[in-house]
């Protein structure tokens, strides 16, 4: 009898326990700091996880619209306020811009990420010396002003820098001249290589050992961080952790580790052949600084590891070449599904520059056709339809609600960039609608490198490398679908840390040398 009695008393007890682990577990999804932005509630413990799509932002978009664009939302125990159009964007990452100018710790990234780099790091004096670093060289490429910054990196000017690796992709394009093939390949080699003239001062030809290893490593990154359930489970929910999902994170810890690897031996080689005296390039320019490097308001001085500095030029090369190859295939994609804008961009270039000339970047306020067709590509397939998450140093009240310290926040620039309010018909693509009369509208609200003080540190040399491809590919060759393939869809997209196209095969046709020659003398549109 006793022992019936002490079962029952076992259960009973056990009953209660998972009653009052059960009441807690909800309680803490339910409850809300008070005055916290608005949101939908979900369901215990998942939070909104069951009602998120593929496109996640999308939801957040249509939920906006009841609770306000400054939206809260629960993943999974983890709270996220989103940023879900452009005045709530400028108040909270602009006009408190050193108050969200750190990047929240997720574990997933920082056991993958050995060493951190500059993208995921926290904040704090490392990445200030990375982003000044990073800034500086970039601005110097451009203005010609490095000599003055950083000794004798190199002569070439981005333009040329740029330029003279666009020669080689349309001697690639051209082998492939009236054959369906898929453009991804040559793209990322040719953007990698700009990447690898600007860190290390020279290229590789495409066939060469190291370099194919190095792309591939970029492509396998790519690969593993295109899977929607990585973003996911990685920047948005804690689930990254729990069994099934650890393997996402094992794969991108392994493709992460290979990629380092490689970028660890580029630096070490640099390292050993440098005399300290002599910058031969980025990464040199970079050792020398690492000694003692001093902000831009020589305010602090800081050690800079090697260690860091591996980190660094990880993420240069993962951040500027994944990136503007999707960008480059959505807008070789739309371009092959609007042929009548895609004519119309040819003919002002050849009105500008001619079927053989070369593009200038000042060529671009002659272009403002070409400008608004590459503006509407950004705003139509946003890259980053969720921006990178930040975090806030202190309490903030925004709006009337309450920002505790250390809250995550993300921007949904897809919402900014389909918000009604500022485009008629976001969904449809209209160049026309950065064009006043004949000038170019070079709109605010088009945020693809988001903003404040984490966006993109490579925006400028983006913009340079879209507008530079965009126009060479053009200029030369009409591109066509591949009449025995599937016309691809814009909705064929895969949604992990960027928006980018799904793989497509298209025809590239050289324009023919009359043509392009008439059309020296045809006037700008
Ligand atoms: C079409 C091309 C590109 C797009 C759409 C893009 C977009 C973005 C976005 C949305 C962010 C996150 C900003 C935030 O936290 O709010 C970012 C960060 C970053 N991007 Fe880009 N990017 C592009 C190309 C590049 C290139 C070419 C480079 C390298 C030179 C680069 C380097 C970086 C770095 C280092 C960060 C992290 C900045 C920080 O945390 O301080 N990106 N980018």
């Amino acid at each position: 009898f006793s022992t019936v009695q002490n079962l029952r008393n076992f259960w009973e007890f056990h009953e209660v326990l998972v009653g009052i682990i059960t009441f807690i577990l909800v309680w803490s999804c339910i409850r809300r700091p008070t005055r916290y932005p608005p949101g939908p509630r979900g369901v215990p413990i998942l939070g909104v996880l069951p009602f998120l799509s593929k496109y996640p932002e999308r939801e957040f978009l249509v939920w906006s619209k009841r609770y306000g664009s400054l939206l809260s939302v629960s993943i999974a125990w983890q709270r996220w306020i989103v940023l879900n159009d452009y005045d709530i964007t400028m108040e909270v990452l602009v006009k408190n811009r050193m108050i969200f100018n750190m990047r929240p710790a997720i574990r997933f990234y920082q056991e993958a990420l050995d060493p951190l780099g500059i993208v995921f790091s926290p904040g704090g004096a490392i990445w200030k010396a990375h982003r000044t670093f990073g800034t500086r060289a970039i601005r110097a490429r451009l203005l010609d002003f490095y000599i003055l910054l950083f000794h004798s990196i190199g002569q070439e000017r981005m333009e040329k820098l740029i330029m003279t690796e666009i020669d080689y992709f349309i001697a690639e394009l051209e082998k492939h001249n009236k054959k369906s093939f898929d453009i991804q390949d040559t793209l990322t080699h040719s953007i990698a290589n700009v990447m690898c003239r600007f860190t290390l001062g020279e290229r590789f030809d495409y066939k060469d050992v190291r370099f194919k290893k190095l792309v591939g490593c970029i492509i396998h990154v790519g690969k593993v961080t295109k899977d929607w359930k990585t973003m996911f489970l990685t920047l948005l929910s804690p689930l990254a952790h729990i069994w099934p999902f650890t393997r996402h994170v094992n794969e991108f810890k392994n493709a992460m580790k290979t990629f380092n690897d490689q970028i660890r031996i580029m630096v070490e080689e640099q390292q050993s052949s440098f005399n300290g005296i002599e910058v031969r390039n980025m990464i040199d320019a970079y050792l020398l600084k690492s000694q003692s490097f001093v902000s831009c308001n020589e305010k602090y001085t800081v050690e800079v590891s090697v260690q860091d500095i591996v980190g660094f030029f990880s993420d240069l090369f993962i951040a500027g070449t994944e990136t503007l190859s999707s960008q480059l295939r959505w807008g070789f994609l739309i371009m092959m599904l609007n042929p009548e804008c895609q004519e119309n961009v040819r003919n002002e270039i050849h009105a500008v520059i001619g079927g053989n000339g070369r593009a200038r970047l000042s060529d671009r306020y002659r272009m403002p056709y070409t400008c608004a067709v590459i503006q509407e590509i950004f705003r139509f397939r946003t890259l980053g339809a969720l921006s990178l998450p930040r975090t806030n140093v202190v309490d903030v009240e925004i709006e009337g609600c309450k920002i505790p310290k250390g809250s995550k926040v993300i921007l949904n620039t897809w919402a900014i960039h389909n918000d009604e309010r500022n485009w008629e018909n976001p969904q449809k693509f209209i160049p026309e609608r950065h064009l006043d009369k004949d000038n170019f509208i070079n709109s605010k609200k088009v945020l693809p490198f988001s903003v404040g003080a984490r966006s993109c540190l490579g925006e400028q040399l983006a913009r340079a490398e879209i507008f530079f491809f965009f126009v060479a590919t053009l200029q030369q060759f009409e591109l066509k679908f591949d009449p025995n393939a599937q016309v691809p869809s814009l909705d064929d997209a895969s949604n992990g840390v960027i928006f980018s196209p799904n793989p497509y095969t298209m025809i590239v046709e050289r324009i023919n040398e009359d043509r392009s020659n008439n059309n020296n003398n045809s006037k700008v549109i």
